[in-house]
């Protein structure tokens, strides 16, 4: 992700994007082909067992997949090389969006301590102490949402979104995107437009408390998973990972902050890249309760 991220002179020269004159590409093909391997030889150990006569499907989504390969009455037909790409755009777009979401909402609630503990006290009344946090218990916990949606908007793990390209000429607002220019949509300063929000820069859950927005793509203000026929696939299963994790790090743990550094003067310096993550990891000491 660091490599595709990089600024890449045939982004702005597209004559020069053939030359790869820094060896982005050279260098993405090589990550690219370590990755098609790893899982070729997954698939491949598994084709092996599900040849043996004991074996017991599993039903993951590598079994119905290759199940899917075996049917031939089916439309969709999936073989193994499908499989191989299919799991290499889920590993690249679903891992690092999702963990330096979780990063940048753990880092804002130990630089905020007072939304910390609304939140926690959110799960113990809910959950109760030494309960398990259950997908089901999600739409009873209006704070532990606020806050997954204050971090979205705050820290959009594809600050960008992913870049597009005008179709036709299109005149917004009085100005007119050529056809075939590349857009990139800015969500990092949508999320941070004092025309938009109150208190813009600071980490304010409470803000959509109450509030019908969110994240899904219908509120413009908020698109953190795009929006429309090509919104983000993974959304669905991102959302529930991020309040599962979110709720459980909270409601299972102490939190405090490494070498003593003041909440207020926590580094939340951001990296250049495709996604937005911290420049410096965050570093939190975690005791069980
Ligand atoms: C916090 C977590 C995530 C965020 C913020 C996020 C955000 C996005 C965004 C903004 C797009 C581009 C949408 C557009 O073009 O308008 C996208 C595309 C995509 N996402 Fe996610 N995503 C996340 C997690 C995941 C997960 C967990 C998966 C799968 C396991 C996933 C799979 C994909 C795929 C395959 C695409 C490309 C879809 C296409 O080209 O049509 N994402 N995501």
């Amino acid at each position: 992700m660091e490599e595709a991220g990089r600024p890449n002179l045939g982004d702005f020269f597209p004559v020069l994007g053939k030359l790869d004159l820094q060896g982005i590409q050279r260098r993405n093909k090589g990550h690219v082909g370590k990755v098609l391997d790893l899982f070729g030889w997954v698939i491949a150990q598994r084709l092996r067992k599900m040849k043996s006569e004991s074996y017991v499907s599993t039903n993951d989504m590598l079994d119905t997949l290759l199940t899917i390969g075996d049917d031939n009455n089916r439309e969709a037909q999936m073989n193994p090389t499908g499989i191989k790409h299919l799991f290499l755009d889920l590993f690249v777009a679903g891992t690092d969006t999702t963990a330096s979401s979780l990063e940048w909402a753990m880092a804002e609630l130990l630089r905020n301590p007072d939304k910390l503990v609304k939140a926690k006290n959110e799960l113990d009344e809910m959950i109760g102490k030494g309960n398990h946090l259950a997908e089901s218990d999600i739409p009873q916990l209006p704070y532990l949402r606020a806050i997954l949606k204050e971090t979205f908007r705050l820290h959009p793990a594809l600050p960008l979104l992913l870049p597009r390209k005008a179709g036709a000429d299109v005149e917004i607002n009085g100005f007119t995107v050529p056809k075939g220019a590349r857009v990139l949509l800015n969500l990092w300063a949508i999320g941070r437009d004092p025309a938009i929000w109150d208190d813009p820069t600071s980490f304010v859950p409470e803000r959509f408390l109450g509030s019908d927005v969110d994240a899904k793509g219908n509120y413009f203000e908020l698109v953190t998973f795009g929006a429309g026929r090509r919104i983000c696939p993974g959304m669905p299963l991102a959302l529930r990972m991020l309040h599962m994790m979110l709720g459980s790090l909270i409601h299972w743990f102490d939190w405090k902050l490494s070498d003593g550094v003041e909440p207020e003067k926590l580094d939340m310096e951001e990296k250049f890249g495709i996604a937005l993550q911290k420049a410096k990891p965050l570093l939190a000491i975690p005791t069980p309760i």
